[in-house]
């Protein structure tokens, strides 16, 4: 059983508690009484044309790499992305395998203005109301925890509550299954979920595949503006930055260093 099983695994088991709290019916409404989203697509494409669009990680901790910040405060974390330059941010939601909590999300929604990404295992439709509800304007959705007609409809229907996705994979069979989803981005791991192991190649390798009308994203492994570099040159659009920024001890800081002279045009 590889690491992304077990994580599905308990995911269904958290979608069914979290049900018995709070129905579908009763997110469905949260929905409805939610303010509206902040365009995350649009936000990077926007940033692209003028610099490097960044979208960064609240992430404390990762199976692969245990706690990456033992001092962990997500709000103030959010705050320094915003200040450093990000163009969006991603919140780990998670809790038992990355450390996260939806509360981040819906707190650092409260104080932030940036577009944010839900980053959490979708295998439930029920967990797209939830997002919408807690103050997402965007959801991943994982093409290896996923069958294709699920990628089609959770594709679907996130659009019909607004929010965007970005489609993740990490080989050329995950971006076959995932054809039939219509969604704005698609962000290349280069992480394998099932070894975690990361090689930039692998977005080097499949940037090329990707569909025209989708925005191309690098994810993972992203350490310096030479790593951004190497993928802006294999067309990459927009870069999904965590464990760089979450390790040092003002990750504003190092943002300016990953956006480069560009980066500057943000303000
Ligand atoms: O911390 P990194 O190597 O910069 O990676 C960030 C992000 O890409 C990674 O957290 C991620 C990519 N896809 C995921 C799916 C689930 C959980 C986490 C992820």
């Amino acid at each position: 059983m590889t690491i992304l099983d077990r994580i599905i695994e308990r995911k269904r088991e958290e979608v069914a508690s979290a049900r018995g709290q709070s129905d579908l019916r009763e997110q469905r409404s949260r929905c409805r009484d939610a303010e509206p989203v902040r365009g995350f697509a649009a936000a990077l494409s926007v940033r692209a044309e003028t610099g490097t669009a960044i979208i960064a990680e609240v992430k404390k901790g990762s199976p692969s790499k245990g706690v990456i910040r033992e001092d962990f405060d997500p709000l103030a974390i959010a705050a320094a992305y915003e200040r450093g330059g990000a163009a969006c941010l991603s919140v780990l939601t998670d809790r038992d395998f990355f450390h996260g909590e939806l509360a981040y999300l819906e707190q650092i929604r409260r104080q932030v203005a940036l577009p944010l990404l839900r980053k959490d295992f979708i295998i439930d439709r029920y967990q797209l109301y939830q997002s919408r509800a807690a103050g997402a304007d965007a959801v991943l959705l994982i093409a290896a925890a996923l069958e294709p007609a699920q990628l089609e409809d959770f594709a679907a229907e996130a659009a019909e509550l607004e929010l965007d996705v970005l489609l993740e994979v990490h080989d050329e069979a995950e971006l076959a299954k995932s054809a039939g989803a219509a969604v704005p981005m698609i962000g290349i791991n280069n992480r394998d979920l099932k070894t975690f192991h990361t090689d930039l190649a692998v977005s080097e390798r499949l940037l090329p595949l990707l569909p025209r009308d989708c925005l191309p994203v690098a994810e993972s492994g992203l350490h310096c503006r030479d790593d951004i570099e190497r993928l802006l040159r294999a067309g990459a659009r927009a870069f999904l930055v965590g464990e760089s920024l979450m390790r040092e001890a003002d990750p504003a800081v190092k943002l300016y260093e990953l956006l480069g002279t560009n980066g500057g045009t943000h303000v």
